[in-house]
């Protein structure tokens, strides 16, 4: 659960990661839910969608290293300096399905709550049904930076507030790719971002560190949620006995 105070996400989707076999470190060591993709049994033409799904990712993750290259470059370094980063980097493409909302439901409904992405960077490829509350583009791409960019630049560069609510009526898909980061690369304030002598505002982490506690935060928000809604059920049905 992404919002505090709003309803639970409404968007359902599909997650699809590299292909780790189970011989794997990343695996082994339970990083990043890296693992085999679940290809769902339903699809119709399974091995075509796997196959264009992953020449898709391929794609898409060789141009996240690109803007990296370039962002290495705003920061007067060169290009390869997010090498170490981007080298056996987890990254994870979404297919996103957002329903119409029930219109009954009220207002707290999102299609995903107001957050922060817990990438490095996302790119996102949205349909032309709006509701990202950025107006789409047709064929281009949506360009995030996530909480570790943000992060190394203590602050500096903003990791943006963004959230879906799909009030057109209509279903609205989205393709949104996160570039994370290899699970052992070293999260530091970058040379320069850092005032003299003041400590940065985080300690050097890991990038397996820093997001597995983030997912934390969201599942916890979520149990929270689950709890307080037993509670009204169960308070509810007291009542109803009583009467
Ligand atoms: O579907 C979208 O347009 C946004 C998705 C998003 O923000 C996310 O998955 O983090
Ligand atoms: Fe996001």
């Amino acid at each position: 659960m992404n919002e505090a105070g709003a309803s639970p996400d409404l968007k359902e989707g599909l997650y699809i990661g590299r292909e780790i076999p189970t011989d794997h470190p990343y695996f082994l060591e339970g990083l990043l839910n890296s693992g085999p993709n679940q290809w769902p049994d339903t699809i119709p033409d399974r091995e075509e969608f796997q196959k264009s799904t992953m020449e898709y990712y391929h794609a898409v993750f060789d141009l996240a290293k690109d803007i990296m290259a370039v962002l290495a470059l705003t920061l007067n370094h060169d290009e390869a300096y997010f090498d170490p980063l981007t080298d056996g980097a987890v990254a994870t493409l979404r297919y996103l399905h957002y329903p119409p909302p029930p219109k009954q439901m009220g207002e707290r409904l999102r299609g995903i709550g107001a957050h922060t992405d817990f990438s490095c960077i996302t790119l996102l490829l949205q349909d032309e049904v709006s509701g990202l509350q950025v107006q789409p583009i047709p064929g281009a791409y949506v360009v995030n930076l996530g909480n570790l960019f943000s992060r190394m630049t203590n602050d500096t560069y903003k990791s943006n507030l963004h959230r879906v609510i799909n009030d057109s009526g209509n279903d609205r898909y989205s393709i949104p790719f996160f570039l994370t980061g290899n699970p052992k690369y070293v999260c530091k304030c970058l040379p320069g971002f850092q005032k003299d002598g003041e400590p940065g505002k985080y300690l050097p982490a890991t990038v397996q560190e820093v997001v597995s506690s983030s997912y934390k935060e969201t599942f916890a928000r979520a149990e929270r949620y689950k709890a307080e809604i037993q509670t009204k059920i169960q308070n509810n049905v007291t009542k109803e006995v009583a009467a």
